[in-house]
């Protein structure tokens, strides 16, 4: 198998690949591809891809659609990197209110003189910010990272609202009960004085921090994205800032207009970028493409459903195709007339996508132009 790696993956993680795979950044024709943030929207795909594993959260640099019409697998790491995430969120969130980066800068601009400590001391009147206990926190996506960060401000004695109209049943568990429930983004805007984005980016969340958002906030309030730059109109934040509807703008996500500026604080995506974070998210993402790979197990994909089943009997087919009825029956239609005994089968489906394993007694590799020659089977492999 050959793996190309877009972006510098974590050798603990590459490491965990069979001996026998190739794995770089300049091979031709992968099998399958392994990155964290590098786009792969203008990247023509092979015929011999499989899978892609975004070593992270956020898969908006991946084509999806695209790799639903070749069948190929999208893989994320899901809570890999939280943590570190929420760590930075947190130093984000004291830094919003308490101007530590003027402060700094200012100290170093100084020069060495008799009355050095004189000069601190008065000019440390320059630099008073609120604090963070007591205020009103709005977390904007209650998912891996929003969960921890809604916890954490609690401790640190924050009034926190969350805001997730998907919030999951595993994820509604781990929240703490005294994170109060927004039923509507308004709520967040109106009532908070910090909130934090912690959403994908899609195409309901896109822009969604705007002039029209940016209206209903307090004035003051400080706004944390550490999720994705396209959740936010650049232009209508770099304006709130200016006239002071936004006390102070924190991202991870900066655009060239952004920098420079008072209260904009920009960071260059440094939110995963802990050795603990590269290593979680690299040996997920290496063990998920491996078990496809080797065995068409599929767990943590992000267009197709969760299948896992113990290898049986002499061959395994692996069928990815669309979710659309009479494909079961086809594909076993192709095997009993090939003679070919089937030792056991799982077909699941999410969305447009469905995937049908099917474990076989003999070997099969003769029928695999018949099975992709099937309506709507979008890939087919035979693995011995
Ligand atoms: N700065 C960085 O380095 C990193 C950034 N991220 C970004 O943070 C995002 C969140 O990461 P995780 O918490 O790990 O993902 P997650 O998938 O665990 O959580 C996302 C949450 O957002 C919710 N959501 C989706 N659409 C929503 C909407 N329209 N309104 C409100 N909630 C909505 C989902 O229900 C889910 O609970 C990622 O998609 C990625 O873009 C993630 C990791 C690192
Ligand atoms: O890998 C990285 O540094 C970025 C992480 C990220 O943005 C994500 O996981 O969505």
């Amino acid at each position: 198998m050959k793996i190309k790696t877009y972006n510098k993956i974590s050798k603990k993680g590459l490491n965990l690949f069979p001996v026998n795979y190739e794995v770089g950044d300049a091979l031709e024709a992968a099998d399958a591809i392994l990155v964290r943030s590098a786009t792969l929207h203008d990247i023509p795909f092979d015929p011999e891809l499989k899978a892609i594993a975004r070593a992270g959260a956020g898969t908006n640099n991946v084509p999806i659609d695209r790799c639903n019409e070749a069948g190929i697998v999208v893989f994320n790491t899901p809570g890999a990197n939280a943590n570190a995430v929420k760590e930075l969120v947190t130093a984000a969130l004291i830094m919003s209110a308490r101007p530590i980066y003027p402060a700094i800068e200012w100290l170093q601009s100084l020069n060495e003189t008799a009355d050095f400590d004189k000069v601190v001391e008065k000019g440390k009147s320059n630099f008073i910010g609120p604090e963070i206990a007591g205020k009103r926190l709005g977390v904007i996506g209650l998912g891996a990272i929003g969960i921890k960060v809604a916890n954490l401000a609690v401790h640190l004695g924050m009034e926190v609202y969350g805001y997730d109209p998907y919030l999951s049943v595993d994820n509604a568990w781990s929240l703490s009960t005294r994170v109060i429930h927004a039923k509507k983004l308004e709520e967040i805007y109106k009532k908070c004085d910090f909130i934090t984005l912690h959403v994908p980016e899609t195409k309901d969340t896109k822009g969604m921090i705007n002039t029209e958002t940016l209206q209903m906030m307090k004035n003051g309030t400080r706004l944390l994205n550490f999720a994705r730059g396209g959740l936010v109109e650049a232009n209508d934040v770099i304006a709130a800032v200016e006239k002071g509807k936004l006390a102070a703008y924190v991202t991870d996500f900066a655009t060239p207009a952004m920098l420079g500026r008072k209260n904009i604080y920009p960071l260059p995506h440094l939110g995963a970028s802990t050795p603990e974070s590269e290593e979680n998210c690299a040996v997920m993402a290496v063990n998920q493409l491996t078990d496809y790979l080797e065995n068409g197990n599929i767990v943590n994909s992000v267009n197709l459903p969760n299948v896992s089943m113990e290898r049986s009997g002499h061959a395994r087919v692996v069928c990815v195709h669309r979710n659309v009825p009479n494909m079961i029956a086809q594909i076993t239609n192709v095997l009993s007339a090939a003679g070919i005994n089937i030792a056991n089968l799982l077909n699941k489906s999410k969305g447009e996508m469905a995937v049908t394993l099917v474990d076989i007694e003999t070997t099969a590799a003769n029928i695999k132009g018949e099975l992709e020659a099937i309506d709507q089977v979008l890939k087919v492999r035979i693995i011995e």
